[in-house]
């Protein structure tokens, strides 16, 4: 069990808004902020959904809990919510959380299910991303944005072809952009995070039990179990806090491991056993004193 390290006030008098923190990781990453100090806004397209989660959210603290239904696929809208926000007062921070997928046959895709990923997830987190950039650059305010991406942008993948795609350019907007506004005091990060199972994510991901893909199972993670809420929760504060104001520009995997045990490499010999092992060894060593004895 992981613990936590935070002050109760390591993000008072910041200010944050959540896109999708009506449900899933953002609904949890929103109640870590709240509870740390932070006025937390929170946008999605579904009022009842947003209105229970605020409820939860503010439950666990006094926390000042803010909605907004909102469409982030619409610069317009996305424009009402930051001067609905920033009548309350500036954010400090942004986390683009809110996102869309489902597995297909990208065969099988017509434009408008690929547009139905990629414009949440590329275009929607740019207008919310650019929306309180440019009001932070005009009102000489920092900013920190987090984008949660997914270790995709490293390795693509199969089968969610428009997701890996659209996360891949918010891991290029993270770069790019930490340069261009590292200037101005705003910095931009993001998490990649492994197997985090919520509800909605895996009805997209994993309809059929009897296929379970390895993506979404605990024996394909080095760590040999899925991520728990308080290790995502705890990155995101220190991301969103004042100590680490010298780093931007960074995707953090936060995966136990899962994407760099690929069927390329040899992490499924993890399950070797001493004799095994010592099998092997015999073998190698047969083989290099077959090799030596042929050599002048
Ligand atoms: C290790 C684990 C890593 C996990 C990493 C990442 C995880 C995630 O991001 S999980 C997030 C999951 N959450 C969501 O997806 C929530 C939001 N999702 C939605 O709103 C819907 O599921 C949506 C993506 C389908 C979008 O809804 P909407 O905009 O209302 O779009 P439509 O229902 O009108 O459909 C548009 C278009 O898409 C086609 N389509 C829908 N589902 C599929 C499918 N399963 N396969 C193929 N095509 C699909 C649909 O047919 C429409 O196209 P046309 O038929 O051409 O009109
Ligand atoms: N769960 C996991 O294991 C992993 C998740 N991630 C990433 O973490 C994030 C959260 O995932 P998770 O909690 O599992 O998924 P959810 O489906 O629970 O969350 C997605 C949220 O986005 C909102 N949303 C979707 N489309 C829009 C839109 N157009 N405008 C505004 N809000 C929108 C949804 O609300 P509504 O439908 O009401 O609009 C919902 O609250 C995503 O970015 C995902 O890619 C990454 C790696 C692993």
């Amino acid at each position: 069990m992981s613990i936590d390290i935070f002050r109760p006030d390591a993000l008072a008098g910041k200010s944050i808004l959540v896109t999708g923190g009506g449900s899933g990781l953002g609904k949890e990453i929103s109640k870590a902020l709240a509870d740390r100090g932070a006025t937390v806004h929170i946008c999605g397209r579904r009022a009842q959904v947003l209105e229970a989660a605020a409820r939860e959210i503010a439950s666990s603290d006094k926390a000042k809990v803010y909605t907004h239904v909102c469409d982030i696929r619409d610069a317009d809208q996305v424009d009402q919510m930051m001067e609905a926000i920033w009548s309350v007062g500036p954010l400090t921070g942004l986390l683009n959380n809110a996102a869309a997928n489902f597995i297909a046959p990208t065969k099988e895709l017509s434009p408008r299910g690929f547009r139905a990923v990629t414009s949440t997830v590329m275009d929607g987190s740019f207008h919310v991303t650019l929306a309180a950039g440019k009001r932070w650059i005009a009102g000489g305010l920092k900013g920190s944005v987090v984008s949660n991406l997914v270790t995709w942008v490293w390795t693509g993948s199969a089968f969610v072809v428009p997701s890996a795609m659209a996360k891949t350019a918010l891991h290029a907007m993270t770069m790019s952009l930490a340069v261009e506004w590292g200037p101005y005091g705003i910095r931009l990060n993001a998490t990649a995070p492994g197997p985090f199972p919520t509800e909605s994510a895996w009805e997209k991901l994993n309809p059929l039990p009897d296929t379970k893909s390895s993506a979404t199972s605990a024996d394909t993670v080095p760590m040999r179990r899925f991520g728990q809420m308080r290790e995502l929760q705890s990155l995101i504060i220190f991301l969103m806090s004042d100590a680490c104001e010298y780093l931007t520009g960074q995707t953090i995997a936060i995966d136990g491991g899962q994407h760099l045990a690929g069927p390329g490499t040899f992490a499924d010999l993890s399950v070797l056993t001493d004799e095994q092992w010592k099998a092997a060894r015999d073998a190698i060593v047969k083989s290099t004193e077959r090799d030596k004895s042929q050599r002048a």
